[in-house]
């Protein structure tokens, strides 16, 4: 069964197609249309076995995204389907799904309501995940559609750990708690790190680091998340490209006081204006931090510092919550590739059983790899996340 697979972000949209049957799956193609909305687009579409293809025009919204790609896995040069019809069913990334998902579903009516009512507190993500949900009804009219939340991994996360200390009737009312976020990345990487760790999955404590853009850490306990970073919305916990992460409250109130800022203008500041982008003026993309960093840049080295130190931090939290930790996992597009993230991480990290190998560290970039020493009590290791594959699983089992 041909699956297609979205995840739309807010001026992106990354896609897979895969052929799933009962046992197996084959990755057909996959690509990313980026700088929607902007002057000038891209789409970069990389069909399996054939030559990638790409074009350069401008893509003013999500519907013209979409089509540029049902376009691409058609045409007869680069394409790798014969026509649209072969496309059985559509898999859709969905950030925020409340305490409404715990698992995914197929798309109703009532799900799109949903996913809009928290449009509010996912500003980033929602409205553009659901416009990928509504693009493809009027482009492929009829084709089933499922929804994967990042939330659902979260929802087992007990109260203890998801309440704010706020006034209790905010919670009755509104629903404001922790949530967390990328939980079908932490999931998947936390399965295939056991398993190439050698420990039971359902019986193990693990520390899973998915640090890309936006950057969460979950505590992983038995299987089950426990803990996580991200909280009521994807803006808390670790300094990000473009988000602060965990700060106090007051600060923000009394900043919004002195330069009369509105709430919305607040919230603004806090996701697109702050983390490394907002400390250094250069950029949101650790590659350009990276590169000012080794030209002695002093606001990259301090961004580059805190945006390391607060990831140990939330190790040490979680490892204190667990009564210890047997494993840590390093994913996303930081965590796959940044050699000198994972080793300024884990280094003192000894005192809690964590022994490092930096010659197996070095050069391992995407690939699935252990990064402890044989004999380090905690295991160590890097995961290329698959949150398409995990997407086009659900797809399958829900609509198969
Ligand atoms: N070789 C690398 N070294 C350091 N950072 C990298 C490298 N390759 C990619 N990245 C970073 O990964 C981040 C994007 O990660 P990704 O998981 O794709 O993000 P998202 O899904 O949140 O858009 C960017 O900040 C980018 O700079
Ligand atoms: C929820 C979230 O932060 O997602 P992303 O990392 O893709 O921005
Ligand atoms: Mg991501």
């Amino acid at each position: 069964m041909v699956i297609l697979v979205l995840n739309c972000g807010s001026s992106s949209i990354k896609y897979q197609v895969i052929d799933m049957e009962d046992a197996s799956s084959k990755l057909l193609a996959k690509g990313i249309v980026e700088r929607i909305g902007l002057p000038e687009g891209d789409l970069t579409h990389k069909p399996v076995g054939k030559e990638p293809f790409e074009l350069h025009q401008p893509i003013p919204d999500h519907t013209t995204g979409i089509k540029l790609v049902l376009d691409a896995l058609t045409d007869p040069a680069h394409g790798v389907i014969a026509s649209l019809d072969e496309v059985k069913a559509v898999g859709h990334r969905v950030a925020h799904g409340g305490e409404f998902f715990p698992e995914s579903c197929i798309v109703t009516e009532d799900v799109k309501a949903k996913i809009r009512s928290l449009f509010e507190i996912a500003p980033l993500h929602n409205p553009a995940n659901l416009e990928g949900v509504l693009s493809i009804e009027k482009v492929l009219p009829g084709v089933k559609q499922v929804t994967v939340f990042d939330t659902s991994f979260h929802q087992s996360i007990p109260a203890v750990n998801y309440m704010y200390a706020l006034p209790h009737a905010y919670y009755e009312k509104y629903r404001v708690r922790k949530y967390g976020f990328h939980g079908t990345s932490h999931k998947y990487v936390a399965k295939v790190g056991a398993e190439l760790a050698g420990l039971d999955f359902h019986n193990s404590r693990i520390i899973t680091c998915h640090i890309g853009n936006g950057g969460s850490v979950t505590a992983i306990l038995n299987g089950k998340s426990y803990d996580t970073s991200m909280g009521f919305s994807p803006l808390d916990g670790l300094v990000m490209g473009t988000r602060c992460g965990q700060v106090d409250a007051s600060a923000i109130t009394f900043i919004g006081e002195k330069e009369g800022m509105s709430y919305a203008e607040l919230n603004t500041m806090m996701n697109k204006k702050s983390g490394v982008q907002g400390l250094t003026d250069i950029s949101s993309d650790m590659r350009d931090i990276d590169r000012a960093y080794d030209e002695g840049n002093p606001r990259a080295i301090l961004a580059r510092d805190m945006y390391y130190g607060r990831i140990k931090k939330f190790i040490g939290e979680y490892a204190a919550e667990m009564g210890g930790v047997d494993m840590i996992i390093f994913t996303g597009g930081v965590g796959e590739n940044s050699c000198e993230m994972r080793e300024a991480v884990c280094t003192g990290l000894e005192f809690m059983g964590v022994k490092f190998d930096p010659a197996a560290n070095k050069g391992a970039r995407g690939v699935n790899k252990i990064l402890s020493a044989a004999d380090s009590k905690v295991k160590v290791a890097t995961i290329a996340t698959n949150e398409e594959l995990v997407i086009a699983t659900d797809t399958y089992n829900l609509v198969k």
